[in-house]
């Protein structure tokens, strides 16, 4: 506000909105109701770009394309990437995505080439088998009903691990495993650290994985690693010019990160792709014959599925894609203005948080025809530049979205040829966990065709 005051009254104005009250500004609005509502209901009130106070952060909103592609795309070494500390203790402050600048742009080198076509293309049948397991595992109960969202989150887990590892010992596996999910579980608590809270549950966890990754990255220095995946990529990794190469803290950190960013996404995403294909059933047919012309082609599945294969399931496609546009895991991200920024005439103060609302830009009118709709067709046309960007946009914009997209087709693939499903749980509903979640996290019965 002070600052504000200090501003010359005739320079550019800063966006219409609401700052709240004082210190609170509309945090509490925010999470006293469903976040489509509170910023769908600003966006129609003060238009594509407004101001709120969240967190005790000033913050500027946007809402059409245009605008986010100036802050993450055209003009995105004026704004950085902005996390709260404590978010980046749990992780670690190494992780690619608390970074701008040069050695983003090196980490980025090293995480994209391992996360690239190449890379993932060999990884189709460990993860077929991975998503074979995890099936089998949910119907294990006899019919008892599971809970998707966690089973989905067991699937990524395991693929994301395949592609940072290869393949690992299984006794590290499952001890990166229990402490990943207690830091995960602390990850959205209020950040108190206090004996007996989730948050200092999940500081403790998050030292003892330093401390197993620590241990796996001297096992494998030793060794010299050829593998295609992230830990040889971070281990070969030496500067060209002063020879430097990561330390054990940076490599733990951005293996971190990248479980971190691989797991729920993808889980949430699969959760709601499972849970869109059960309520049409129109769409859950059209998926089946596809699926089974690929399966029969397989001979009846006694052959392995193919990368081509996987690059050829237009239908089922085209649902992931509404899936995403539908269910919007990543409503927004953050950055923060470096400088005095202004975009149309509008002022972003330096310091102020800019949230470009990709939700919001995924669900209006005028990119998407009755965006409420689940429609895959839409997707038989390209859609408008920037308006949809599930994986974000520039130089932060998702690095796995190729496995991601995998995982999920070839999860469909095995779900709709050989097991049955039926949601027990209430059919409606969201939460966020932070990403949105279907409610109860989709509780449903799985059941193996016999
Ligand atoms: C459906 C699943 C996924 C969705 C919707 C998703 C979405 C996103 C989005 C929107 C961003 C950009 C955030 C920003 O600009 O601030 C991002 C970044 C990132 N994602 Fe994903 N993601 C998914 C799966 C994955 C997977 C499977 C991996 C790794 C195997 C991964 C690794 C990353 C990393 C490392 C970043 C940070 C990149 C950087 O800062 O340069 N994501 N993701």
């Amino acid at each position: 506000w002070r600052n504000q005051m200090k501003r010359p009254h005739n320079g550019p104005k800063l966006p219409p909105g609401s700052m709240g009250w004082p210190f609170f500004g509309e945090t509490l609005k925010l999470y006293s109701q469903n976040p489509s509502i509170f910023f769908g209901t600003r966006h129609q009130r003060y238009g594509d770009i407004f101001k709120t106070n969240i967190h005790g952060s000033p913050c500027v909103m946007l809402t059409c394309p245009e605008a986010a592609r100036f802050v993450l795309v055209t003009e995105a070494h004026r704004f950085k990437p902005s996390y709260p500390q404590s978010k980046e203790r749990l992780i670690g402050p190494w992780a690619i995505f608390f970074h701008g600048g040069e050695f983003h742009t090196r980490m980025r080198k090293l995480v994209q080439g391992s996360l690239s076509l190449d890379a993932v293309r060999t990884m189709v049948p460990l993860i077929e088998a991975v998503a074979v397991n995890t099936l089998e595992s949910c119907c294990s109960g006899g019919g008892l009903a599971v809970n998707t969202f966690h089973e989905m989150k067991k699937f990524t887990f395991e693929v994301a691990v395949l592609s940072i590892f290869g393949k690992l010992e299984s006794g590290y596996k499952d001890k990166l495993k229990d402490n990943f999910f207690t830091l995960d579980r602390g990850y959205n608590c209020f950040p108190i650290n206090l004996p007996g809270t989730a948050y200092r549950r999940a500081l403790l966890a998050r030292r003892r994985l330093g401390k197993i990754l620590r241990e796996i990255v001297s096992e494998k220095r030793e060794k010299r690693l050829t593998e295609k995946n992230l830990l040889s990529s971070l281990l070969n990794y030496h500067d060209h010019q002063d020879g430097q190469i990561l330390t054990d803290d940076q490599i733990a950190d951005n293996i971190i990160g990248v479980l971190f960013a691989a797991q729920d996404t993808t889980a949430s995403a699969l959760t709601w792709v499972i849970k869109y294909i059960h309520d049409y059933p129109l769409l859950r047919d059209a998926i089946r014959e596809e699926q089974k012309t690929i399966y029969e082609s397989n001979d009846g599945g006694n052959r392995p599925l193919t990368w081509a294969q996987t690059r050829n399931m237009p239908y089922t496609y085209k649902v992931v894609m509404e899936s995403l546009r539908m269910a919007s895991i990543i409503s927004y991200t953050y950055r923060e203005a470096v400088e005095d920024v202004i975009y149309n005439g509008v002022l972003i103060p330096k310091g102020w948080k800019v949230l470009p609302l990709f939700r919001i830009i995924h669900h209006n009118p005028n990119f998407f025809i009755d965006p409420e709709k689940f429609n895959p067709s839409r997707f038989e046309v390209a859609q408008k530049p920037n308006t949809f960007v599930p994986f974000g946009n520039g130089v932060h914009s998702c690095p796995g979205n190729e496995v991601a997209k995998l995982e999920i087709l070839v999860f469909i693939h095995h779900l709709v040829n050989k097991f049955r499903w039926e949601v027990v749980g209430p059919k409606n509903g969201v939460e966020y966990d932070p990403f949105p979640v279907p409610k109860k996290g989709l509780p449903a019965k799985f059941l193996k065709d016999s």
